[in-house]
């Protein structure tokens, strides 16, 4: 997942991103990038990195303008090294900046279209550089040297036509103002809001609400699937649907896993939703077990802990931070290999021992993916003594990799694929394992805004929505990012002599 934020402001932007970046860490850690525009020049850093690492003070001297984007990855398409930061950047027409959340599914055929019809070179294995080209090409072919608003919307129905996936997008064209699109199934969030002051308007475009509280922005809607905004550079803003058809399918596992809960998105508060999770897994819990003898609920920082508190409260059981968490450690299941990911787990938490030394302890996380956190949080638990270990989830068991935008492209490294209920629960190691039931899940997010009728949730069901994935597409998807090649990948990108951005800085240096 990765989070993205555009702006249109008044005086120059680069704090506000900044600041919005630094509110949508937790969607990626890998990389960030701001790029702004001033009088036609576009300026830009990113680099490999966390937020606070990749900007300093002289990058943002230099990163002026009334316009800019921002983008913080998690990478889903090629390595995780440089070349491969955003926004990415093409020349031609008028200079265009573009950064994205979600994956392409068919980014190969795209790709070879473009260098076979639309003679165009793309650099690098993102699939946001083939978006951008597409885009860019789409404005091309109108031939204007000066693109209204309807020439914009006109590219990207076209963009619509071409690319399949979970996409929302943010772009910059140098000149003239923001572009921001989310795709037809609405997969990926994206919201819009607004800060009024005596200079007018100002506009911000972005993966979650929180980016707008830390910059006193009101969230204003959500952009609608499909939807494309333009917003000029001198604040007037143009709003047009650009697919023929959609239908709002948001991507459920925001709601258990990504999302900060003081985001909102389509509606839907995700610390409700989250609440509402916990209460629907206690009532499951209460019907299989109604003598159950649970002494104390300890939730797994950070993301459970909402439903956790939910759980304890409906089964009228203790409820208690038995696990510390370490804050300067990042979100484990978005580091690029298993190695990292089992070594920060130990890092990132550590019990509090007199909470389990001869208690039932039931654990609450959100989710059990490759089943690296709870493997080894059950383990925690019982060298600090308990009696005996449950565990529950508040979402049900993930079987099918994703193929919008989470990293998660291999059945074969999920824990729960091809396995029951009970061998899970014997390889993770618990005493007792429950999960929480799909019309649940639903029901909590649902609950928040009853015009939606599906979400995407293919992990649990493995029905992709886009109606374009299949078994050959997702056997090219595991070869190419199981954890393996995926870490061959990454030591090859950090070659010296490996492709870098073409139009980045060559000074990534983090002093001065
Ligand atoms: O089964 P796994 O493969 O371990 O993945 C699931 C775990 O990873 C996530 O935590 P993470 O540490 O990424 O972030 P958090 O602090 O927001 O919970 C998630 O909340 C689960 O705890
Ligand atoms: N997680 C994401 O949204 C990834 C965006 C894009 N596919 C990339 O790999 O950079
Ligand atoms: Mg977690």
């Amino acid at each position: 997942m990765c989070g993205l934020v555009g702006i249109v402001g008044h005086a120059n932007v680069n704090l506000e991103l900044y600041d919005a970046l630094t509110m949508l860490q937790h969607r990626g850690q890998d990389a960030a990038g701001i790029m702004t525009c001033h009088n036609g020049r576009i300026a830009q850093q990113k680099a490999n990195g966390l937020v606070r690492d990749v900007f300093r003070s002289r990058h943002m001297q230099r990163l002026v303008g009334n316009v800019g984007i921002g983008h913080v990855r998690y990478p889903t398409a090629g390595s995780s090294g440089p070349a491969l930061a955003q926004p990415f950047y093409v020349n031609s027409p008028y200079g265009i900046g573009l950064a994205h959340n979600g994956n392409l599914t068919n980014t190969a055929e795209v790709a070879e279209m473009l260098y076979k019809s639309d003679l165009r070179h793309v650099n690098t294995d993102s699939d946001t550089e083939v978006l951008l080209n597409v885009f860019a090409h789409e404005l091309q072919k109108l031939g204007k040297l000066v693109p209204t608003a309807d020439d914009i919307f006109e590219a990207i129905k076209n963009v619509h036509k071409r690319v399949r996936g979970g996409y929302s997008v943010v772009a910059l064209v140098a000149n003239y103002g923001l572009v921001a699109f989310r795709d037809p199934h609405g997969i990926r969030p994206l919201v819009y809001g607004q800060l009024k002051s005596e200079h007018g308007v100002s506009h911000m475009v972005a993966s979650e609400s929180v980016a707008f509280n830390v910059n006193g922005y009101e969230l204003v809607r959500d952009v609608a699937p499909g939807e494309a905004l333009f917003i000029s550079d001198d604040g007037e803003f143009f709003a047009q649907q650009c697919a023929e058809e959609t239908k709002l399918t948001p991507c459920i596992f925001e709601h258990v896993y990504f999302a900060r809960p003081d985001s909102i998105m389509d509606g839907i508060s995700v610390y409700k939703s989250r609440l509402r999770q916990g209460e629907r897994l206690a009532a499951k819990i209460a019907r299989e077990r109604p003598d159950h003898d649970i002494h104390v609920v300890i939730p797994i920082p950070d993301s459970s802990r909402v439903a956790g508190q939910m759980v304890a409260q409906n089964l009228g059981v203790k409820f208690r931070e038995g696990l510390v968490k370490n804050r300067y450690i990042g979100r484990t299941f978005i580091m690029p290999g298993q190695q990292q990911r089992r070594k920060s787990v130990r890092q990132k938490l550590n019990a509090i021992e007199l909470e389990f030394t001869g208690k039932n302890v039931l654990l609450v996380d959100d989710s059990i993916v490759r089943g690296t956190t709870c493997q080894q949080i059950i383990q925690m638990a019982r060298d600090a003594g308990a009696n005996k270990v449950y565990f529950a989830s508040a979402s049900p068991a993930v079987k099918y990799p994703n193929v919008y935008g989470i990293d998660m492209p291999s059945a074969n490294e999920l824990i729960a694929h091809d396995r029951t209920e009970e061998e899970i629960c014997k390889e993770i190691g618990a005493d007792w394992l429950i999960y929480q039931e799909l019309d649940d899940l639903y029901a909590a997010s649902m609950d928040g805004n009853r015009e939606i009728s599906r979400f995407e949730d293919a992990v649990f069901t493995g029905d992709y929505i886009t109606g374009d994935v299949d078994q050959a597409y997702l056997d090219s998807l595991d070869a190419a990012r199981n954890d393996l090649n995926k870490s061959q990948q990454n030591i090859d990108s950090s070659d010296e002599n490996a492709v870098i951005g073409l139009h980045n800085e060559s000074d990534n240096s983090n002093f001065g």
